[in-house]
């Protein structure tokens, strides 16, 4: 058939859009997708059309239902000094927003600790987790159920063996609540974020235990995990990586660069970042915009997006030095990879080859740490630098200058 009689067929509702794929060839069907639905509402859509994408490399992958692409402008920060286990030197960060004074901001950060020798990184913690839920009729059968568990870890060890090449199950650990019980899995993921690899292991785990002991798996996920959710659990036993960064920054280097004040910054940090984050009442948000930060570089990367919501959970921590600034972020649950998901596609290769850490990892899982430290770095320049800016009061200055279009104000 040709794009034009699908297109006909859309438009008259005699098939829906994503048959189209059963129909042609895959950069065709995007295209008759898009034509018909420009017919459909009489607009154009050029600019979605217009893309790099090969739609056959992400069909079955990545997306339905496609008709072309979003674009966001991205730009770069650094040289920005890391010490980290993994990540060792200078980098440039690419940072996908359209919130302008963004980019500038964390530009300044970097300088200014770069300038101060680098920013020191490890990584506490590294595990995806998946939780799910199983029910009983009776608490009684609760703690026969953990036995059986305990018993069975073997079994456990193998099917997990025979599903991933690269996850390794860490520990379970159960939560109950009332007649139910949740099972939290923890695996390292090597350089993936986990979440699909993770979640077809934990399928075939509930397919063995429901079908050697009397219980129902209500859910794969039962929210304990807890993806895409700002959690206590997370933030107490972390998911993805944990990550801490810190810096210390000269006096000279805070007025030089900053044009700020290393006690204003201190003071600044704990009234708003500690009390008004208290008196707000958010769960585990101890921090200025770490979601800045890693939404830009969570978009330019190709990570999920909706993870945001618990990567950008954390706490920055400041402390007068003597004459300098001390300062830390914790990043209890960030979630990354280098390899799967969304990191293959064109501009998020090359984005993640900026940081030399497309891919495997040399070992397996080294690359995706990697990525971690850079990330943590990052938020770090971003936080020091904000907590500068309103302490300079220059945070409205900057929006209306880089924000707003204003060349001088
Ligand atoms: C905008 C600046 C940095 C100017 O600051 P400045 O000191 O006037 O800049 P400068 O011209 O003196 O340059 C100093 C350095 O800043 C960087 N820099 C400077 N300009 C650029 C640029 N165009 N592009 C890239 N980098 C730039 C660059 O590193 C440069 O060094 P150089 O390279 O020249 O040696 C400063 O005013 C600033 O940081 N303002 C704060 C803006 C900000 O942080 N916005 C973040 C978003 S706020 C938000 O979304 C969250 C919030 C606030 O609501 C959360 C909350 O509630 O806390
Ligand atoms: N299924 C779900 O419930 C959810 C899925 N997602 C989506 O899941 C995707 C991410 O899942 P994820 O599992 O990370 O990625 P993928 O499923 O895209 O790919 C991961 C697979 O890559 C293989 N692999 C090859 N090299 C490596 C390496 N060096 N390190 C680790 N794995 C390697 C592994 O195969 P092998 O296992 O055979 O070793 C692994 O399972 C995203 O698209 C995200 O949006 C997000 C949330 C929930």
């Amino acid at each position: 058939m040709k794009i034009d009689e699908v297109v006909d067929k859309l438009i008259k509702g005699e098939i829906s859009f994503h048959e189209v794929d059963n129909i042609l060839e895959a950069n065709a069907a995007m295209v008759a997708r898009r034509i018909a639905l420009e017919k459909i509402l009489g607009i154009s859509l050029p600019s979605i059309g217009s893309t790099i994408i090969d739609y056959s490399e992400i069909k079955n992958r990545n997306a339905e239902n496609v008709i072309g692409a979003a674009q966001i402008p991205l730009g770069i920060v650094g040289p920005l000094k890391v010490n980290g286990d993994y990540a060792k030197g200078n980098f440039y960060v690419p940072l996908a927003t359209t919130e302008g004074a963004l980019i500038a901001s964390v530009n300044r950060g970097a300088k200014a600790v770069t300038l101060s020798g680098g920013v020191r990184v490890k990584i506490f913690k590294d595990e995806m987790t998946r939780a799910p839920i199983f029910k009983f009729d009776s608490i009684e059968e609760i703690p026969k159920f953990l036995e059986f568990i305990e018993k069975n870890m073997d079994k456990i060890y193998s099917i997990v063996n025979s599903t991933t090449s690269h996850g390794k199950l860490k520990s379970i650990t159960p939560f109950v609540l009332g007649n139910n019980v949740w099972l939290r899995f923890s695996f390292e993921t090597g350089d993936a974020m986990g979440m699909n690899m993770v979640t077809i292991v934990v399928e075939e785990i509930c397919k063995f235990i429901e079908s050697s002991f009397p219980t129902t798996c209500v859910a794969v996920s039962g929210n304990m995990c807890s993806d895409k959710k700002q959690t206590s659990v997370n933030s107490l036993f972390g998911r993805g990586k944990t990550v801490v960064a810190e810096a210390i920054l000269k006096k000279d280097i805070v007025e030089n660069v900053l044009h700020s004040d290393v006690r204003l910054i201190h003071d600044i940090n704990l009234r708003k970042n500690w009390l008004g984050t208290a008196r707000a009442g958010s769960l585990a948000q101890f921090n200025a915009h770490f979601a800045n930060i890693i939404a830009a570089i969570f978009i330019a990367t190709g990570q999920d997006l909706a993870q945001l919501v618990e990567s950008s959970s954390g706490y920055t921590w400041t402390e007068v030095r003597g004459e300098d600034l001390y300062i830390s972020v914790t990043l209890p649950s960030l979630e990354v990879g280098t390899v799967g998901g969304g990191t293959r596609l064109p501009t998020q290769r090359e984005a993640l080859s900026i940081m030399g850490v497309y891919g495997s990892g040399n070992p397996a899982g080294s690359n995706a740490k990697k990525f971690a430290e850079i990330i943590a770095a990052t938020v770090l320049a971003g936080e020091l630098n904000l907590l500068a800016a309103l302490a300079n009061r220059e945070l409205g200055k900057a929006h209306i200058r880089l924000g707003r279009g204003k060349l001088s104000i």
